[in-house]
């Protein structure tokens, strides 16, 4: 099994995550808070009262964890393909796998990727939600004091499947949506490549803003459900399952609600899948 594309895909995921995650912590306090009246309110709010930092809150985890999420989402593409064309990642300029196949590779990475993810991600998103300033003196402490002190939290209050809050939603976000980033990142690839040939680095960049763009557009509003049933645990507001926290959700704030996030969400898509298909590209290039 190449081990090549595990690699890759940890570093251009890693590389990727810094760029997108001030845009990530926006996006997660919009789509669960309602004090913000939108994307500049609620960075201005965030930058007067937590500073620079308060953006780069829950980074830790995830980086720690790209290392793993990443790479399984890309060797497993990478392999599931080999599997069902028997070409190797050098091979595939010559012989490209059809968008079948592709879409299959690409829902079984964004499928096994998924239960990685679940409990980083939760935890990512409990601290983002923190709003407290970091270093305030007499006020009162955050919730969690940091990732590890997240995690133990959740374990002791809500039991080890608190872990998996929303890990379901997660599962259904990621499954068909990674099948159409990869679909869309080849097609936009071989349009702008003549038959045979590599990408250049420019089609590579903007094949994968866009293959970014249009996977979060399809998963925005699993994307809003998943992030409320993982915040549920914590504001004692249960909801009966998916289903529920989609009806009540809608219920409540309109069809709107699943679009929350949409425009900040494609805004980072553009420069950290640009970013994550460069370097993977290269590293695979560099290593071949
Ligand atoms: C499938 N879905 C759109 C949810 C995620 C796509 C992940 C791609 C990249 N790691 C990123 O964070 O943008």
């Amino acid at each position: 099994m190449p081990v090549e594309e595990f690699v890759a895909g940890w570093i251009s995921g890693a590389l990727g995550l810094v760029l997108g995650h001030p845009f990530d912590t926006v996006k997660v306090r919009l789509q669960t808070q309602s004090t913000y009246r939108g994307i500049i309110d609620c960075t201005v709010k965030t930058y007067r009262h937590e500073s620079i930092l308060g953006f780069f809150k829950g980074m830790s985890f995830p980086i720690a964890s790209i290392a793993v999420v990443n790479s399984v989402l890309f060797g497993v593409y990478s392999n599931a393909l080999l599997a069902l064309t028997a070409t190797s990642h050098h091979e595939r300029r010559l012989q490209p796998p059809s968008y079948t196949h592709v879409f299959i590779a690409g829902c079984t990475g964004g499928f096994l990727q998924a239960y990685c993810l679940a409990p980083f991600d939760l935890i990512k998103v409990r601290l983002q939600n923190q709003t407290e300033p970091r270093a305030r003196h007499g006020g009162p402490p955050p919730r969690y004091r940091g990732p590890v002190h997240c995690a133990a939290s959740i374990f002791q209050e809500e039991g080890p499947r608190g872990l998996f809050r929303g890990a379901w939603a997660l599962t259904l976000r990621d499954t068909p949506t990674l099948g159409i980033y990869f679909v869309s990142y080849e097609w936009l690839c071989r349009q702008a490549t003549p038959d045979g040939q590599n990408p250049s680095s420019t089609t590579v960049l903007v094949a994968g803003g866009f293959a970014g763009i249009t996977s979060w557009v399809t998963a925005t509003p699993l994307d809003v459900i998943k992030s409320r049933m993982q915040m549920a645990g914590l504001e004692r507001r249960e909801y009966q399952g998916l289903l529920d926290c989609m009806v009540s959700s809608a219920r409540q704030e309109g069809l709107g609600v699943f679009f929350r996030g949409l425009t900040i969400n494609s805004a980072r898509a553009f420069p950290v899948n640009a970013v994550t298909f460069l370097s993977y590209e290269y590293l695979l290039h560099l290593w071949g």
